[in-house]
């Protein structure tokens, strides 16, 4: 009989102390509802009452399985608990849950809070006592527990003592400033269970500051806590929280967690797992990190030649999960470092098959060793490589051909006697015998210009005939340009990592003396690889 571990997400709340992370209302509503699909228990929605965010989220809250929880303070001292109005706040937002931040640190205690250590234990008795005589289920959030418990053991045991005889459902110790290591934490576990707090009432909620945030987490489950505090990409203040993003895969595949305990994330639901990561990515319009754990995009990736060739004969060689468990594929990149294994999986998942020995194979190798060697990259930009795989193999569609494209920017004063830049591309291509000339502005929803690469790039997927039902839902979502060495000459490299729709991404890379040019280059194989995943005819 497996034991139940509890899974506390607070992306809303801790996720959003994070600089430069500001949710709106809707955002904060997608965000529950990836995270209510994949299966947490608590979802930690933020402060009602101290703005007007997360007082409208809880207004309106969404409608999940997973238990609604509203966060705030302790109650201050000089008042009761049922006159203190930032508490009152926390209790009208009518979540089922309700967790408390308070001191467990006789330091913070005097100096942050400027009570007595017993007025301390007093709000603390008070807070939770109201909570559940309210009918609602009380967390307590024991602010630096583990320091606390380093500076004055019994003071910090006695706080979550009280907590907990009031009614604290769940007695959270909080790694506050990030800075306890796994081992020390799973010793401080094990001494407050012994103190008298059962496991199943023990949460853990870890800070990353030294990077061990994940590690803290399963040490304490180790040392017997049942519930873990996270959020999804580690999100959270600082450095950010423990990753519910590496956790849960962890807990579900890995031993001696998943045989011993199970969560309320089915093996099924894993599988969005790098979907929810993305959204918030999306959402926050950040670039999804590649080397994140099970989901990024190079979790999978394998670039050695000896790794490509060992994982053709069995994938499990060089990977420590199936990809698929968590969402995730494997990807075979092309670069100087590979040989024909890697060629011959890559062009396979490219729906190229090529015998082993075709000279083909070596060409094609040829070619990309020497490209690289002229400053192209080839192991990120994975589309631009099957495109030239394709043209080896004459078989790449010449789905349009461009004839030509101008770009200008013009600076000139604007209505309100402002210097502003205009920029203004024009691209002429012919697609099946036809002719076609398009013409685009880059500016952008904020009335800004956005630069002549954004402007070349509308010209060129503003019409391409047949094609445009194909390309219309293509997103530039990341340009990255870089001077390197081609040759002997500097030249420009750069990037595109594109999007569809459904989240789908693919790069692409162009090089040349002159920026434009190169970023046109990586333009055109962008649409051209859509074009033929999509099975565009010519
Ligand atoms: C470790 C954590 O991550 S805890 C999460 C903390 N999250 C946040 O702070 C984000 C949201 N916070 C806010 O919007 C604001 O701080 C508010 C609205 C809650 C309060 O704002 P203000 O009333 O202006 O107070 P301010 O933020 O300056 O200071 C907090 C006050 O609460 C007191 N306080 C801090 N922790 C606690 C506690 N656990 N219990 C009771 N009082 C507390 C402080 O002593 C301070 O009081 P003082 O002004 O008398 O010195
Ligand atoms: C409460 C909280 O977020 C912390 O102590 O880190």
């Amino acid at each position: 009989m497996k034991e139940r571990l509890s899974l506390f997400d607070t992306t809303l709340r801790d996720g959003q102390q994070t600089q430069g992370v500001q949710f709106s209302t809707a955002e904060k509503h997608q965000i529950a509802m990836v995270l209510d699909e994949l299966g947490v228990d608590y979802i930690e929605g933020g402060w009602p009452g101290a703005n007007p965010t997360d007082s409208e989220f809880f207004a309106d809250a969404p409608n999940t399985r997973a238990t609604m929880t509203a966060f705030g303070m302790t109650k201050r001292s000089g008042r009761s608990a049922e006159n203190d109005d930032v508490l009152a706040g926390v209790m009208n937002a009518g979540t089922p849950a309700v967790c408390l931040v308070g001191k467990a640190h006789p330091f913070h205690v005097t100096t942050a809070l400027g009570i007595s250590l017993e007025e301390n234990l007093d709000n603390l008795e008070a807070s939770f006592a109201h909570i559940v005589k309210n009918g609602r289920e009380a967390l307590f959030d024991a602010e630096h527990f583990f320091d606390g418990y380093k500076s004055d053991p019994d003071y910090a045991v006695k706080c979550v003592h009280r907590a907990y005889t009031a009614g604290a459902r769940w007695i959270v110790l909080c790694d506050t400033n990030g800075g306890t290591l796994p081992q020390e934490i799973g010793e401080i576990v094990k001494a407050v269970i012994a103190s008298g707090i059962p496991g199943d009432h023990v949460a853990i909620h870890t800070h990353n500051d030294t990077e061990n945030a994940v590690a803290g987490s399963l040490a304490a489950v180790l040392a017997g806590a049942r519930q873990i505090q996270g959020t999804l990409n580690g999100l959270g203040e600082r450095c950010g929280n423990a990753n519910l993003t590496s956790i849960i895969p962890t807990l579900l595949l890995k031993e001696p967690f998943a045989s011993q305990f199970e969560t309320g994330v089915t093996k099924d639901a894993l599988k969005g797992m790098r979907r929810a990561s993305r959204l918030l990515d999306d959402i926050l319009n950040r670039v999804p990190a590649k080397q994140a754990p099970y989901i990024g995009s190079s979790a999978f990736a394998h670039k050695a030649g000896l790794h490509a060739s060992a994982i053709l004969k069995d994938p499990t060689t060089y990977e420590h999960i199936d990809p698929k468990a968590v969402g995730n594929s494997r990807i075979v990149p092309m670069s100087n470092q590979a040989g024909q294994s890697n060629l011959r999986e890559r062009l396979a998942q490219a729906g190229l098959s090529v015998e082993k020995g075709d000279p083909a194979l070596a060409r094609i190798l040829e070619r990309i060793k020497e490209r690289e060697a002229q400053g192209y990259s080839y192991d990120t930009a994975q589309a631009s490589f099957e495109l030239l795989a394709r043209e080896e193999l004459d078989e790449l569609p010449a789905f349009f051909e461009v004839k030509r494209y101008r770009v200008t920017v013009e600076r000139r004063k604007n209505k309100y006697n402002k210097m502003v830049s205009v920029t203004e591309a024009v691209v002429a291509v012919k697609v099946g015998g036809e002719r076609m000339l398009t013409v685009s502005d880059s500016v952008g929803p904020d009335g800004s210009d956005q630069g002549p690469v954004n402007a070349l790039a509308r010209a060129l997927v503003k019409d391409l005939g047949p094609y445009q039902d194909i390309i219309d839902d293509m997103q530039l979502v990341d340009f990255k340009v870089r001077i390197t060495n081609g040759g002997t000459e500097a030249v420009t490299r750069v990037i595109i990592d594109s999007e569809d729709k459904d989240g789908n991404g693919w790069s692409t890379v162009g090089v040349s003396a002159n920026i434009l040019d190169a970023s046109f280059e990586a333009l055109v194989d962008a649409i051209n690889w859509k074009l033929i995943r999509d099975g565009a005819k010519v």
